[in-house]
């Protein structure tokens, strides 16, 4: 039997605010583990200082900054310049899971890295869903340059097929998605495999976003980098 408009209508907001809710709890959680190694761990104030350039110490990735173009989900060039700034510990990791990959036939290519806070803002404004966007009033751990959204390419710098693009705010992007070819699904696993080796974390909503660990000791930053 069939729902009255209206009655679907109220499920389906339901639905929604019980997913918006668990997005919020997922997140809550994320910071209550990485409190948790924090309180383990070394402390450090991580001051701006403390970022590096990574095509400073490798010339082995690939970038492709989206936020440096008109390409992204903002329509608007949010960035002067296509450049990829990390912590140094982060750069150190992703450099060991870069070395992985490289023996494997892959490298990773990044859309994005280092984020400001003012560019969380932006992107809040325009998509506030904690799904897919972090709330910049607890900021993103980008803003803290312990993040980076990445996929991988072949050694000769073909693209490796992850089922949606990049920034696609939806079902397909989320990990538990499996209505992918079997090379797809693949793809994303061996991403997902050798960077959790390495120290990172996936989110449950985008297959190219990875959190580094213990990152709550890193305070949000707001610089922007120089353009030469
Ligand atoms: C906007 C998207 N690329 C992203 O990085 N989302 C996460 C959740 C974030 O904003 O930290
Ligand atoms: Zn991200």
């Amino acid at each position: 039997e069939e729902l009255p408009e209206s009655q679907t209508a109220a499920l389906l907001e339901k639905a929604k605010a019980l997913r918006l809710r668990g997005d919020k709890v997922e997140q809550s959680l994320f910071n209550k583990r990485d409190s948790i190694e924090l309180l383990s761990g070394d402390s450090t104030d991580g001051n701006d200082e403390d970022f590096i350039n990574i095509e400073n110490i490798s010339s082995d990735f690939v970038l492709d900054m989206k936020y440096a173009t008109k390409n992204n989900f903002l329509k608007e060039k949010v960035y002067s310049c296509a450049k990829c700034y990390v912590r140094d510990e982060v750069a150190d990791a992703l450099i060991e899971a870069n070395r992985d990959f490289m023996k494997q036939g892959y490298k990773i290519k990044f859309f994005d890295c280092y984020r400001p806070h003012s560019v969380q803002k932006k992107m809040w404004k325009i998509f506030p869903n904690p799904g897919y966007v972090a709330n910049p009033k607890g900021g993103s751990i980008h803003n803290k340059g312990a993040a980076v959204d990445i996929t991988l390419v072949k050694l000769d710098g073909s693209e490796v097929d992850m089922g949606t693009d990049f920034d696609h705010f939806g079902k397909e992007a989320h990990h538990a998605y499996k209505d992918l070819s079997e090379t797809t699904l693949n793809n994303r696993k061996l991403l997902r495999e050798t960077m959790n080796k390495h120290g990172f974390r996936t989110i449950r909503t985008e297959w190219w976003h990875y959190n580094y660990k213990n990152s709550l000791k890193y305070k949000i930053s707001d610089f922007t980098w120089e353009c030469k």
